[in-house]
């Protein structure tokens, strides 16, 4: 019987397993470990062992084999942390404005930005956006990207918060790729709201959170610190009450000002993301801490702005992932690995670090420990990409994509 369930897949002309590699700082691309003519043994969706093929074969007769026979790089399926594909809608008039040089802030003012796409969401019926989870999942899947972490945030009340974490809950279960949901109900302070931003946050804990928390919809919940959604004195009580209810914490920080890193740090958030603005006295914050520093270019793309400063960051130390941010507004092209190409290119990060930052990095920012690595005992999420040498993978900055992607070790794009 236990004969029947071992498949051995290759062999591969190299295999990145991204063992061995530290959590945080910087990596050279000579700690890569690359092994060449090289298999994969898999049992029941996990990882059983990686080495040369056919030293493999000979160890595990009874393997059925996958047999690779052409060119193939093959690495960790990526895991994008920090997305926002739950949304009803379109922002392209946002978007067309924005490079007839009108700014995301001045467009949010005018009428357009997240308060339209909260507008767009909450006309959608839960079906249209489980659809549209799917669809954008299904193509995140077919790109090499296996397990996704979704926002709410564009519902901003009791019954839409709820009814895009059931969207994703719902669409989970009908995509191959995993999806992690976080509950963003602090994503703005909504404007048919009547009260403060305070007193917002005090409804969000006394009323959405205990749901999401009763009806297991999500352990994370994110806020936006910025001068246009919640500042730092409105985020830390907020952060600290959702900690003591049992949630995860993650941070939409210093995108445009500074301050959400530091307040991040200092509620013991798994990670913080954006941080375009942060710059050398806030890289120097994330020496000594575990959040993860999540980058996302596909935002500073989608707004014309500058990259968050990865190079310093990891040169201070930290744990850098690289994230799509895939949104309605700032970043709707969802391309992941073109966005980190093009990023290691400005920011000058090695292949290593790319990879670090999409992979086992990214894993953390999701308190995930069993993906990221191709390693024994870790979930069998992988991808192959039609080369011979994995440094093309970025050369060709994202138009080279998987031919072929696994989920827990079921082939799911050939
Ligand atoms: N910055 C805040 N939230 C999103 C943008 C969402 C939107 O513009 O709709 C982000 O991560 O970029």
């Amino acid at each position: 019987m236990e004969k029947e369930t071992h498949k051995l897949i290759g062999p591969f002309s190299q295999i990145l397993t991204m063992e061995g590699i530290k959590m945080h700082g910087s990596v050279s691309d000579d700690q890569l470990v690359c092994l060449e003519n090289a298999g994969i043994l898999t049992k029941a969706g996990r990882i059983e062992d990686v080495g040369n093929f056919e030293t493999l074969r000979s160890l595990h007769p009874y393997a059925i084999v996958e047999q690779i026979d052409q060119e193939r790089v093959l690495l960790p399926g990526f895991i994008d942390c920090h997305t926002h594909i739950c949304f009803g809608g379109s922002r392209a008039k946002d978007y067309s404005l924005r490079i007839q040089g009108r700014s995301y802030l001045e467009i949010a003012k005018s009428g357009g930005g997240i308060w339209d796409s909260v507008l767009q969401t909450r006309k959608a019926s839960i079906q249209q956006l489980e659809a549209g989870i799917i669809s954008r999942a299904n193509r995140h899947l077919h790109e090499g990207v296996t397990t996704i972490e979704v926002k709410s945030g564009y519902g901003l009340d009791l019954e839409h918060e709820l009814k895009q974490l059931t969207a994703i809950r719902n669409a989970n279960q009908k995509t191959k790729a995993d999806l992690i949901s976080t509950c963003l109900a602090a994503h703005l302070h909504p404007k048919d709201f009547g009260g403060n931003a305070t007193a917002y946050l005090e409804f969000v804990l006394q009323t959405i959170l205990p749901e999401i928390s009763r009806q297991k919809l999500s352990n994370r919940v994110d806020i936006f610190i910025e001068q246009s959604a919640f500042s730092v004195e409105e985020a830390i009580p907020y952060l600290n009450k959702a900690a003591a209810m049992g949630f995860n914490l993650t941070v939409h920080a210093d995108q445009f000002s500074t301050g959400g890193l530091k307040a991040a740090i200092q509620v013991g958030a798994i990670s913080a993301d954006h941080l375009e603005a942060s710059g050398e006295a806030e890289a120097s914050l994330l020496d000594q801490s575990s959040t993860v520093a999540v980058v996302l270019p596909g935002a500073s793309l989608g707004l014309g702005m500058s990259y968050a400063p990865a190079r310093l960051l990891l040169n201070n130390g930290a744990c850098v992932a690289i994230a799509s941010d895939w949104n309605p507004g700032s970043a709707p092209m969802g391309d992941l690995l073109m966005q980190a190409a093009v990023l290691s290119a400005s920011e000058k990060l090695t292949t290593a670090e790319v990879f670090a930052a999409l992979t086992f990095r990214a894993a953390k920012a999701l308190n995930i420990v069993d993906k990221g690595v191709l390693a024994k005992g870790m979930v069998a999420d992988m991808q192959a990409y039609p080369t011979a040498d994995y440094r093309e993978i970025l050369y060709y900055q994202g138009k080279l994509k998987p031919a072929e992607v696994w989920k827990d070790g079921r082939l799911v794009k050939n």
